[in-house]
C-alpha cells in the first residue's frame, strides 16, 4: 500500500488530537483511502510532546527544515499565530508541499497571499478544521452548496464564548470561572482575548464569507465586539423575553453590499440556534436553491479538530494525483472569478435592538424615551420597566422593530443627553434570522 508521508508542526491541543486520531484509526482510514497516512516528521519546542505522542517520527527543531524534507509530503500546520506559522506555510508551499491547516487567524489575514502563492506552486491548501473545528462546513460551502446563490451564514463559531455564555446562564458561574475551565478543556485560544473579545469568531466568518460570496478574504472588513462588556443582568432579562444571548458571527448579502459582524445576539429561544450549548458550534446558512440548512457539533477540542485535519489529510491524498482543474478552488471560486466587493457598515446595517436604559423613576420618562426613539424612526416593539432601584432609579428594557442602525444610534445619544438617563444605554443586537 502506498504511503503519504505527513510534516506535523505542533503537538499541543489539536497536533496530540491528529497523532492520535492516526494512532487509532489508522487502519479504518487507510480502508477508506487505500492508503497509508503516516507522520514521518514533527517539530515541536515542548521535545517531550515528540516522544509523548510520534515516537516513530524523525523529531524536526528547525520549522523550516522540516518542510523541505524529501519524506513529507504534506505539512500540517498546528502552531498556530501569523509569526512562525506564516513563514512556515509560505516556505511549504515554495517547496511544493500541500498545507492542511487549522489556523483562522493565519487565513483570515493573509489567506489572499497564502492562495495566491499556492496557486503558482499548484498546492492544495485545506482548512477545513480552521471554522467550527470537528464540523464539515468548509466542505459544505465549498463543495455541498456549490448549486446555490448563498444568501446569509449565521453561527455560533467560538466554542469558548459559547461554553462561558452557557454556564454563565445555567449556572451562574463567574466569567472569570468559566474561562479559566475553557483553557483547562483546551478550547480557548493561546491568547484567549481573541475568543472574548470576538476575534476568533471574526476569522471565521471572515473565512465563511469569503467562501461563500466569492470575495477576497477581509478581515478588516468584518466588526468585532465580544462577549467581555456582556453583564449577566442582559442575559436575565433577555431570557425573562424569551431570548438566549449567543455570540454570533454573520455575514450576508444585502442590496448596499456584504454585511460581515461578529457580535452578541438575542435570539428567540424557540430556534435551534439558541439551543446549541457549551463548547459546541452551530452555522445555519441560506442559499437560494435548497433554503435553510444548519451544521451543528464540537468546534474546539482535541479529538473532534483533529477529526477534521484528518479528514482534510484525506481529501489531499484522493486528490494529489488530480489536474489543477479537477481540485476544489481554494475559496469556492475560480482565483479568476473571485471579486472584491463593498462591504456595509455598521451604520447602515438593518437589525432589531434590544435596548436597557437605567433613568430616574419619574413621570415622563418612558415618555420621553419613546418620543426621542419615534423621532429618529425607531419603533418600540416592547418597552417594558424592568427594575425599580434603591437609588429612586429603574431600568427599562426596550425591544425595537427592524430599523437602520445610525437611527438607533441617534436616538440612544439624544436619550443619553436627558439629565434622567444616569448611564450608557446598553445597545444588544437581535436576529430574526431571517435571510
Ligand atoms: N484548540 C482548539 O480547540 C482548536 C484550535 N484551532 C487552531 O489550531 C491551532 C493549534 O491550536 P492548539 O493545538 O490549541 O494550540 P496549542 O498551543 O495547544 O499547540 C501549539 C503547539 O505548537 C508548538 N509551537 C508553537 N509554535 C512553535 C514554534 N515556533 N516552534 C516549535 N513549536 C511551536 C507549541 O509548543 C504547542 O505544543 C491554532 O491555530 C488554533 O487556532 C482550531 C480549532 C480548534
Ligand atoms: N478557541 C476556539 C477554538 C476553535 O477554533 C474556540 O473556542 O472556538
Ligand atoms: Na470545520
Amino acid at each position: 500500500m502506498q504511503t503519504i508521508n505527513i510534516g506535523l508542526l505542533g503537538l499541543g491541543t489539536v497536533g496530540s488530537g491528529v497523532a492520535q486520531v492516526l494512532r487509532d484509526n489508522g487502519a479504518e482510514i487507510a480502508r477508506r483511502l487505500g492508503r497509508e497516512v503516516r507522520i514521518s516528521a514533527v517539530c515541536d519546542s515542548r521535545a517531550e510532546r515528540a516522544a509523548q505522542w510520534c515516537p516513530q517520527a524523525t523529531l524536526v527543531a528547525n520549522p523550516m527544515e522540516l518542510v523541505q524534507r524529501d519524506d513529507v509530503d504534506i505539512v500540517v500546520e498546528l502552531f498556530g499565530g501569523t509569526g512562525v506559522a506564516k513563514d512556515v506555510v509560505l516556505k511549504a508551499i515554495e517547496s511544493g508541499k500541500h498545507i492542511v491547516t487549522a489556523n483562522k487567524k493565519l487565513l483570515a489575514e493573509y489567506g489572499n497571499e497564502i492562495f495566491a502563492l499556492a496557486g503558482k506552486h499548484n498546492v492544495m491548501v485545506q482548512f477545513e478544521a480552521s471554522v467550527a473545528g470537528g464540523i464539515p462546513v468548509i466542505k459544505a460551502l465549498r463543495e455541498g452548496l456549490a448549486a446555490n446563490k448563498i444568501q446569509s451564514i449565521a453561527g455560533i463559531i467560538n466554542g469558548t464564548s459559547n461554553f462561558i455564555l452557557t454556564e454563565m446562564r445555567e449556572k451562574g458561574s463567574t466569567f472569570k470561572d468559566v474561562l479559566a475551565e475553557a483553557q483547562k478543556l483546551g478550547y480557548a485560544e493561546a491568547d484567549p482575548t481573541f475568543d472574548i473579545e470576538g476575534h476568533d469568531a471574526g476569522h471565521k466568518i471572515t473565512i465563511m464569507s469569503a467562501l461563500a460570496f466569492g470575495t477576497p478574504v477581509n478581515f478588516g472588513a468584518c466588526y468585532l465586539e465580544g462577549i467581555s462588556q456582556l453583564d449577566s443582568r442582559d442575559i436575565k432579562y433577555a431570557e425573562e423575553l424569551g431570548y438566549r444571548i449567543k455570540l454570533l458571527g454573520i455575514t450576508r448579502k444585502t442590496e448596499k453590499g456584504i454585511e460581515l459582524r461578529v457580535h452578541p445576539t438575542l435570539i428567540p429561544e424557540s430556534y435551534l440556534l439558541a439551543n446549541v450549548n457549551g463548547v459546541m458550534n452551530a452555522v445555519r446558512v441560506n442559499a437560494d436553491m435548497v433554503g435553510e440548512t444548519l451544521y451543528y457539533g464540537a468546534g474546539a477540542g482535541s479529538l473532534p479538530t483533529a477529526s477534521a485535519v484528518v479528514a482534510d489529510l484525506v481529501d489531499i491524498c484522493r486528490l494529489i494525483s488530480a489536474d489543477r482543474e479537477n481540485r476544489v478552488p481554494y475559496l469556492a471560486f475560480q482565483p479568476s472569478d473571485v471579486q472584491q466587493a463593498n462591504f456595509v457598515s455598521m451604520d447602515e446595517i438593518s437589525s432589531s435592538y434590544y435596548l436597557r436604559v437605567r433613568a430616574d423613576d419619574q413621570a415622563g420618562v418612558l415618555g420621553t424615551i419613546a418620543t426621542l426613539l419615534a423621532r429618529e424612526g425607531v419603533s418600540i416593539e416592547a418597552l417594558i420597566q424592568k427594575a425599580v432601584l434603591d437609588n429612586h432609579q429603574a431600568e427599562i428594557v426596550i425591544l425595537t422593530h427592524h430599523t437602520i442602525e445610525k437611527n438607533v444610534k441617534n436616538a440612544i445619544e439624544a436619550i443619553e443627553s436627558q439629565e434622567c438617563v444616569r448611564e450608557p444605554i446598553i445597545l444588544i443586537r437581535m436576529e430574526s434570522l431571517n435571510g
